[in-house]
């Protein structure tokens, strides 16, 4: 059973990695999961300078997932572009840099920086932060992330991907798309960020479950996983060329097949993740193994994007 990816002009070892956030704020929690079954690393989105994010409490696990409010806590770039300097590249497991400026100016400077040190390390833009008070979702400003694109092109040579909302509406697909698809060195979306600000209610203290934004937080887990499904399959059909990242309620074999099946190249696990430390990686692959031995698949390209409609 062949589990490797190959995109971006290599082949890593395997198709499941960290979403973006969890697991990866520290040096410690990078090098941890570069050691564990992860086929790739991603670092915390990071900003010019550090911040120290939102009051706490500022996530809760539920029982169907998780909700979050965390505010871009991170280390600042400079700490991740010196990761990535130092960053194995020879394991085959890619390292993706993500970047989520509080400013367009703040996005072309760290891509611009990137760009001057030549590492294999590949941006993923963050257009999707769900938390920042005062500071909406840029994937949902589709002049802004026109805007941002044509300026991200204008900075970085290189290969490059955005993290995106969810969608929710035929619509907005084909808006986005129309917009994603100008751009030949975008070469993939992750779908999808957390679906932004939810409400979780305690009933026995009767009170909202984390502290900012009066408890609105973006929700992850099982309460996302028809929406990340929908939204892969979707920008795999809209998107030709591109590649799609499956992110969202892949908490076993069962959902990542589903991404794959879906069209996803590789598959992002966040809120499980968190839950259950870098030993889900082996796990998961262990079952999407077993799944495809059942089915009679020896690679991920046998049912890659094999969806079947009725
Ligand atoms: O609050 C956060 O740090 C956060 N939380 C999310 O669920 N998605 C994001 O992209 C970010 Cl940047």
């Amino acid at each position: 059973i062949d589990l490797s990816v190959t995109w971006l002009g290599q082949t890593m070892p395997g198709c499941l990695y960290n979403a973006s956030g969890v697991w990866c704020r520290e040096e410690g929690e990078l090098e941890a999961l570069h050691a564990s079954a992860a086929a790739a690393v991603i670092t915390k989105s990071a900003t010019l300078t550090p911040r120290d994010g939102n009051p706490e409490p500022r996530y809760c696990r539920t029982p169907l997932g998780s909700i979050n409010s965390m505010g871009l806590p991170n280390r600042g770039f400079d700490y991740y572009l010196d990761y990535a300097r130092r960053y194995r590249y020879g394991s085959g497991k890619l390292l993706f840099l993500s970047l989520s400026g509080l400013s367009l100016d703040d996005n072309c400077a760290m891509l611009r920086r990137l760009a001057e040190e030549g590492l294999p390390a590949v941006p993923e833009v963050n257009l999707s932060c769900p938390n920042v008070p005062g500071k909406p979702q840029l994937g949902y400003d589709f002049a802004a992330t026109a805007e941002a694109l044509e300026a991200f092109d204008a900075t970085y040579s290189g290969l490059y991907g955005v993290k995106l909302p969810p969608y929710f509406d035929p619509a907005h697909f084909a808006a986005m798309a129309e917009i994603l698809n100008r751009h030949p060195r975008l070469a993939f979306v992750t779908c999808i960020n957390s679906i932004g600000n939810g409400l979780v209610v305690d009933i026995d203290s009767e009170a909202v479950v984390i502290k900012p934004k009066d408890g609105l937080g973006g929700l992850g887990g099982d309460y996302v996983l028809p929406t990340a499904l929908a939204n892969v399959r979707e920008f795999f059909r809209l998107l030709p060329g591109k590649d799609v990242v499956g992110c969202g309620g892949v908490k076993s074999g069962r959902e990542a097949f589903m991404h794959i099946l879906a069209g996803a190249r590789a598959v992002q696990v966040g809120t499980c993740l968190y839950h259950e430390g870098p030993g889900a990686f082996s796990r998961i692959a262990g079952e999407l193994a077993m799944l495809m031995r059942v089915k009679g698949y020896r690679s991920l390209d046998a049912f890659r994007g094999r969806l079947r409609t009725l």
